[in-house]
């Protein structure tokens, strides 16, 4: 990755955050982006401590002049994009049939629109670069999670999505990664939204008990760079899409009692 450009959404904290240092220590230089200028500049720091080349900007992903002035940004500054990785992304937490529908818009212009926008405006360069265009999907993209319907809804858009671009793209050069992560640490519960769009605040699962997310983007960094078509983590991900395929019905059972038993789920046990 020395010398290359990498781009980075929602990369001021968890999982992003650590893509951006992983990157950044093998010589790329990062641009990343999230809403919050303050958060953005603690991470900017940090990175330039490590000797990180990086550009932070702030911009939302689901707004679509954002993403094209983050990648006329990127290419102003260092003229060129190799990586482009849609990180950014939230959650939920709540019954379907309780939950405002604007939640799962919400969920979709982030986590789905967003990586439609960043991709939009990034494709043309890394047409240019042969590079990469990764996607941090989910487990939840895979196999419907209950408690989550909107958050399972905007993962599979975005592996269908990739996909289909990769299917698109199968003779030009450009590599796409769809990554799917299983639960790893990091604040995506805490900020998970309740039934009306309130943050929830808190985690209803052992957080130490997951990957890291410097293990997760460890791995993620190694599938670009053997420029795999996809990445399924933790062995408890790996068994659910592997019994999800070939025994839906116990998966549907399996689900349902893992998820009942969190902390606050309202799934009866
Ligand atoms: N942590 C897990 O268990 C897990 C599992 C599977 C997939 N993922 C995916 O990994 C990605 C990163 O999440 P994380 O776990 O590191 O959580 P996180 O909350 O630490 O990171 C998400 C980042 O996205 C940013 N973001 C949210 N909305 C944004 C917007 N509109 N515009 C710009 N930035 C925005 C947040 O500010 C934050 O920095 C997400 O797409 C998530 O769905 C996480």
């Amino acid at each position: 990755m020395n010398q290359k450009v990498v781009v980075i959404t929602g990369a001021s904290s968890g999982i992003g955050q650590a893509l951006a240092f992983a990157f950044g220590r093998t010589g790329a230089a990062i641009v990343f982006c999230g809403r919050k200028a303050d958060a953005l500049q603690t991470t900017a720091q940090a990175l330039s401590a490590a000797g990180i080349t990086n550009l932070p900007i702030v911009a939302d992903v689901s707004v679509e002049a954002d993403m094209q002035r983050l990648m006329a940004d990127a290419v102003g500054r260092f003229g060129r994009i190799d990586v482009l990785i849609n990180n950014a992304g939230i959650s939920m937490r709540a019954m379907f049939a309780e939950t405002d529908p604007d939640v799962l818009r919400k969920l979709m212009d982030i986590n789905f629109m967003g990586t439609v926008y960043a991709t939009r405006y990034a494709l043309p360069h890394i047409q240019q670069t042969k590079g990469s265009i990764v996607g941090i999907s989910s487990i939840a993209g895979y196999r419907g999670l209950p408690v989550r319907t909107g958050y399972s809804a905007s993962k599979f858009a975005m592996n269908g999505f990739l996909e289909a671009l990769r299917t698109e793209l199968l003779h030009s050069g450009v590599h796409v990664l769809t990554a799917c992560p299983g639960f790893t640490a990091s604040n995506i519960r805490f900020s998970s939204l309740d039934a009306h769009g309130r943050t929830k605040g808190d985690t209803m699962r052992d957080e130490g008990n997951m990957m890291s997310a410097d293990e997760c983007a460890d791995h993620i960094l190694k599938a670009v760079q053997r420029r795999k078509r996809e990445l399924i983590l933790t062995t408890q991900g790996k068994l659910t899409v592997f019994i999800n395929k070939w025994l839906p019905s116990l998966a549907d059972k399996l689900v349902y009692n893992t998820l009942a038993k969190e902390k606050d789920s309202p799934l009866k046990r």
